[in-house]
């Protein structure tokens, strides 16, 4: 029997390795035996992706598509900020990804706007293709972002949605791509309604995901989603 903490994660999992008298390894927690091959792997990251833009752009209908696979029939404005989250496998790492889908309403945002752009990993700007004054809004909501000291290594992406409303479109994709061009974004015009565009919602997180896997920096936590003690020993 290895003693708690003994499958290796410096975190120290709640609960230990046991060796069973099939003598195959168990996970063992609150009395409760797992086979070894069911526990998840020791460490899993967790990366932190805020969704913002204006108010009735989409951003919970964009989230809810990533997170759940369907378009919530009835949505009601965002007050302060909800999270969804989805685990992402990749190149064998398991990797949470935590979307924080915060309201475009100020008067819902205020007291909640320093939580968004702590310790942010990627940053999602979302606009509706109808609604012109959405994008030329972008302008505030960059400046918000740059405001809160965001890194600009930070990875940001743009998001165009509503795009199966194709004849109501006033943003040209021409001028939207000159706008991400110009703030070092990558430009994605999609539909969280349209289900044949959930392949292309999912491609916004898992770009960035992939982008920031690639980075390495960020730490690793445990499976209960805490920081682990020691960091570098759970790099790749
Ligand atoms: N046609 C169409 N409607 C959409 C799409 N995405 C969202 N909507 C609709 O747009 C409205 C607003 O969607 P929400 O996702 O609540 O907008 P939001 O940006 O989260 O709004 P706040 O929470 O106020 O910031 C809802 O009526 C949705 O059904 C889309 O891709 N196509």
């Amino acid at each position: 029997m290895l003693p708690h903490g003994g499958c290796g994660c410096p975190a120290g999992h709640v609960g230990r390795v046991i060796l069973v008298p099939d003598t195959s390894w168990h996970w063992e927690r609150a009395g409760v035996r797992v086979p070894q091959c069911l526990v998840p792997p020791r460490c899993t990251r967790i990366f932190k992706i805020i969704v913002i833009g204006d108010s009735n752009v989409g951003k919970t209908c964009l989230t809810f598509r990533f997170c759940g696979g369907t378009f919530p029939g009835k949505t009601e404005a965002t007050i302060g900020v909800d999270f969804r989250e989805k685990t992402v496998e990749i190149e064998g790492e398991r990797i949470k990804v935590q979307v924080w889908d915060t309201a475009g309403q100020e008067r819902f945002r205020k007291s909640m706007v320093e939580h968004y752009y702590r310790n942010v990993h990627a940053v999602v700007f979302v606009y509706d293709v109808t609604k012109m004054s959405s994008f030329t809004n972008l302008k505030t909501w960059i400046e918000e972002c740059n405001g809160h000291a965001v890194s600009p290594l930070v990875p940001r992406v743009l998001v165009g949605n509503k795009c199966d409303l194709k004849d109501l479109i006033q943003v040209p994709s021409s001028l939207a791509l000159k706008f991400a061009d110009a703030h070092n974004m990558l430009l994605f015009e999609t539909s969280a309604k349209d289900p044949q565009e959930s392949q292309n919602v999912d491609a916004i997180f898992m770009c960035l995901v992939c982008r920031l896997k690639a980075q390495r920096l960020l730490p690793c936590r445990d499976t209960e989603g805490w920081p682990a003690h020691s960091l570098r020993s759970c790099w790749k």
